[in-house]
């Protein structure tokens, strides 16, 4: 079994991570790093893995457990891999990495978009994009992959095959998501509170969300992004609005795009993000509005799912060799 390293174990992505590996034919959990956490049993934070980890507990930060294990997957707030980039990346160990930190590709760009320069712009090109349906050869050959966040996602995989096509114009397309609230992590803020959310559905991230660059750089399009909250617990839907350039078929462009993809699943039927909860799943759809010259293109996916633990876990399957779709054979769970 390849024994995987989990930064991260006591958030929600951390947890989904172990929730996959449970049922991970190749692979199994060597350590599980917390930070506040660590010493806890893993059941004290996720009574749910109750059954695959009776007693295994969550160990504080040392580069000395990483001896043994044959992946390291982190799901860390942004900044932390800049910090302990020397310790993760030295033993040579295939790393995916789910924070913001080498996902874009210029420092310039991540200290415009995250407010803050760099610390490590000489790593930036040594990792690659973890998005397997567009970069799938890059992912199989790289032992650094940074995944990309939910809602880069969910607004890439509906817009990049359009644009590739020349079926929708490259500047001002406008994306609207939203997202459950788990996308926000595990502790609650005055704006996650359970009352700030019920039966509340809101904007929020207005111009200048960071995920704008990401959706720019994969889409290879201008973007304007308006992130929503929903009240769920997970999901993310994009609403995407494009110009188109002349007649165009977007949704067989996009079924063109994605025949033979296992996760991703392009249909007729507006999709609802409760189809993708618990798995791996996208779904997509599109529409060409001959009246006022609009694509519009929507794409359902779990934040946790496909936007973070299952996009992970397909990465690593690649860079290992295995199967790709191994231990994410879940389909969603509805109702
Ligand atoms: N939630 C989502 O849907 C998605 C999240 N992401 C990204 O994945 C990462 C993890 O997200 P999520 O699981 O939601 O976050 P959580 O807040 O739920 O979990 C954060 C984890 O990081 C640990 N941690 C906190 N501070 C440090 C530190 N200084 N050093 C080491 N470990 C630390 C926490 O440990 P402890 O609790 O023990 O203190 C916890 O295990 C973030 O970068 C997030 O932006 C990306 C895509 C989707
Ligand atoms: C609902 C919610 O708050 N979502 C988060 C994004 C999710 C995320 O994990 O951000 P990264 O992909 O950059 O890691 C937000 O908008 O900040």
């Amino acid at each position: 079994m390849i024994r995987a390293a989990i930064l991260g174990a006591s958030g929600y992505v951390g947890g989904e991570l172990m929730r996959l590996i449970a049922g991970h034919p190749a692979i199994e959990v060597g350590v599980a790093f917390g930070a506040s956490n660590a010493g806890q049993k893993v059941t004290a934070v996720h009574p749910h893995l109750a059954i695959a980890y009776p007693g295994a507990a969550l160990a504080a930060w040392d580069p000395g457990l990483l001896n043994g294990c044959d992946l390291i997957l982190a799901a860390l707030p942004h900044g932390e891999t800049q910090r302990l980039a020397d310790q993760l990346l030295a033993p040579g160990i295939p790393f995916v990495d789910l924070g913001a930190d080498f996902r874009l590709n210029s420092a310039a760009e991540f200290e415009r978009w995250y407010g803050e320069p760099h610390s490590r712009p000489d790593l930036l090109e040594t990792f690659t994009y973890g998005l397997p349906e567009f970069f799938r050869d890059e992912i199989s050959h790289s032992k650094r992959v940074a995944a990309p966040g939910c809602y880069p996602t969910a607004a890439s995989l509906a817009l990049r095959p359009l644009v590739e096509a020349g079926g929708i114009d490259r500047q001002g397309i406008i994306v609207d998501a939203a997202s459950g609230v788990s996308g926000a992590g595990r502790a609650a803020s005055a704006a996650t509170h359970f009352c700030a959310v019920d039966g509340n559905y809101r904007a929020y991230g207005l111009i200048n969300h960071r995920h704008t660059a990401e959706m720019e750089m994969v889409s290879g399009a201008s973007v304007l992004f308006t992130p929503h909250l929903m009240a769920a617990s997970r999901g993310i839907l994009a609403t995407c609005y494009a110009r188109a350039t002349g007649p165009c078929d977007p949704l067989a462009i996009l079924r063109e795009a994605y025949a033979g993809e296992k996760f991703v699943h392009v249909g007729e039927t507006p999709p609802e993000t409760k189809w993708a909860t618990g798995s791996n799943a996208a779904f997509l759809t599109a529409r060409h509005d001959e009246r006022t010259g609009t694509v519009l293109a929507l794409a359902a996916i779990d934040n946790l799912g496909k936007g973070a633990a299952g996009q992970m876990i397909q990465c690593a399957n690649l860079m290992l060799g295995l199967d790709e779709g191994a231990g994410l054979s879940n389909m969603g769970v509805y109702p």
